[in-house]
């Protein structure tokens, strides 16, 4: 309530008490079909599906730009600085064998960086453009449970403040870097992925506590462009959930472009003493103790849901050990107008994922059913070269006891990838022992990533290798390995 006899004169005077009263009014009641706290590819991908399903819909985000970590701060930079720091790496080191040559080449890393930028924000204002194509009211700010319709918006620049009703919610807040106990990251010595992304000068030597995707990514960029990158990874073997075997041959490779690694290996400090920083470390089972220095050290030890601020507390919603919002089949909390998709809840980080949790959540609103098939979710490392697979890798099979063929190919025997004098790396895939049934692909190799969506085909549909063998792919292409390596479960390859 305004009480007006207590504003100074000056203001009241100037107060236009219809507008703002209505626009008071307005802020306090904005009423949605469907609401959607987080903008990135959860989120925005099932805030466009739920309008064009015809849903009011709104969309609220405090980064104050659509796309979330992928498009901001993970996906897409990260593959702006692979890209081109492979073409860089291409352009010194491997022109002369082509037949071309080039004179003096340097990398001029502000403008390196404005070319990923570029890309980022052709691509993040692209979403806010398919939310006004779409009919998506996008809030900017911060939104927090009032109670289980009612979220408030905190705005942020450009942003207004409301409290939004809705039928249905979806909480898409994605996930956030895993801290390293002990060790502070300031973003310019001590980093994590996003640090990584923008350092200002290529570090001579670059310390990566983590040998998963991001550590083994940022590791390639930095290494192609002149760092000494040195890994130290806790488990036996890098790659995180990669086929054990695919995981050694990427090690070899990339070993091969430089890259050092200590496996089995526990970082137990790290302090940044002026513009060097100290790294302690011991192996893990025989407790030997190291030391490492570094300009910059990155931390890539996973990431964590995020719900900070969010205000889970009021309604009661459960989270697991991991912070992830718990969820059933149908992705329902306990209320089951609330569901929860992407990085914030179970399964793989991906930003495909959460994307087609978002299809599937709106999809249930609309029609009471969705679908993701979980067995079926790609995996790209988008290193050189790539490394892809799709489905259950061997590890895997042992461990639930199911009898398979393996068939393999390598790159060394495709025309396309001698042609291309890109020949490392094979694809192997694995299928059941009596059926030849595809039960997963594992390819390391060029391409691999865009190659692996006929895999993601094959196990969708249920395709045996023999149905792959008989289908015609093109020549040359590097696709005739996948069909190589299918007919390698069963007969004999033609050209190997
Ligand atoms: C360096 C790096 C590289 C990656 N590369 C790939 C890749 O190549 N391929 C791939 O598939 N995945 C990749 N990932 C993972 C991918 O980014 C995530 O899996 C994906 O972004 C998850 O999508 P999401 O919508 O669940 O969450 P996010 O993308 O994290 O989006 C959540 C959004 O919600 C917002 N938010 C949070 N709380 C609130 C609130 N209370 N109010 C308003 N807004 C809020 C956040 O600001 C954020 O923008 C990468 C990640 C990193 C870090
Ligand atoms: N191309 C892609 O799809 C892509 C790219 C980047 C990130 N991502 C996603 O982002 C998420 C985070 O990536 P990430 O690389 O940080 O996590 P990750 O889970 O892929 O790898 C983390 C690695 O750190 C190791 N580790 C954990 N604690 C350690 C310790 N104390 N000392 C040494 N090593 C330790 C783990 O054994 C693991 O190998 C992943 O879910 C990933 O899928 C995907």
């Amino acid at each position: 309530m305004l009480r007006t006899s207590v504003l100074p004169r000056q203001i009241v005077k100037n107060f236009n008490f219809k507008t703002q009263i209505r626009s008071l009014a307005d802020a306090a009641n904005k009423k949605h079909d469907v609401v959607i706290i987080g903008g990135g590819p959860g989120g925005y991908v099932a805030a466009i599906k739920a309008a064009q399903l015809g849903f009011d819909t709104a969309c609220i985000e405090k980064r104050g730009a659509l796309g979330g970590t992928c498009l901001n701060v993970g996906c897409i930079p990260s593959k702006a600085l692979l890209n081109n720091s492979h073409l860089y790496h291409q352009i010194l080191h491997d022109s002369k064998s082509r037949g071309i040559d080039v004179g003096d080449v340097s990398l001029n890393i502000a403008n390196f960086m404005k070319a990923k930028e570029t890309s980022v924000k052709q691509l993040t204002s692209g979403v806010e453009m398919l939310f006004k194509k779409n009919g998506v009211k996008y809030y900017k700010g911060s939104g927090s449970f009032v109670d289980e319709h009612n979220i408030k918006i905190d705005p942020i620049e450009g942003g207004e403040e409301a409290t939004v009703t809705a039928d249905k919610i979806i909480i898409a807040t994605g996930s956030e870097v895993t801290p390293f106990p002990g060790i502070t990251i300031d973003e310019e010595r001590i980093v994590s992925s996003t640090g990584a992304l923008s350092l200002k000068e290529v570090p001579k030597r670059l310390v990566i506590i983590g040998g998963g995707i991001i550590g083994l990514e940022m590791g390639s960029v930095w290494s192609r462009l002149g760092s000494e990158v040195t890994v130290i990874e806790f488990q036996n073997s890098i790659g995180a959930s990669m086929d054990g075997e695919i995981a050694k041959t990427t090690q070899k490779l990339l070993s091969k472009q430089g890259l050092k690694f200590n496996l089995g290996s526990k970082v137990t400090k790290g302090v940044r003493e002026g513009d060097v920083v100290k790294i302690a470390y011991e192996n893990v089972k025989t407790g030997e103790a190291s030391e490492i220095e570094a300009d910059v050290l990155l931390v890539a030890v996973g990431r964590r849901p995020y719900t900070e601020g969010l205000g889970l507390e009021k309604l009661e919603l459960d989270v697991d050990k991991k912070g992830r919002i718990v969820i059933d089949s149908e992705f329902k909390t306990k209320f089951p107008h609330i569901r929860v998709i992407g990085d914030v809840t179970f399964g793989p980080m991906l930003a495909h994922k959460a994307e087609e949790e978002g299809i599937a959540v709106a999809e249930y609103f609309k029609n009471g059913h969705g679908h993701v098939n979980y067995g079926n979710i790609p995996a790209v490392m988008y290193s050189h070269p790539e490394v892809a697979w799709v489905g259950q890798n061997e590890e895997e099979l042992k461990a639930a006891g199911i009898k398979y063929k393996i068939g393999k190919f390598p790159f060394i025997a495709n025309s396309r990838a001698k042609t291309n004098q890109d020949t490392d790396g094979f694809v192997k895939f694995i299928a059941d022992a009596q059926t030849q049934r595809v039960l997963g692909v594992h390819i390391i190799g060029p391409n691999a990533g865009e190659m692996i969506a006929e895999a993601g085909l094959a196990l969708e549909y249920g395709a045996s290798t023999e149905d792959i063998g008989r289908v015609c792919h093109a020549h040359p292409t590097l696709s005739e390995a996948f069909k190589e390596a299918a007919l390698s479960t069963f007969g004999k390859p033609i050209n190997f």
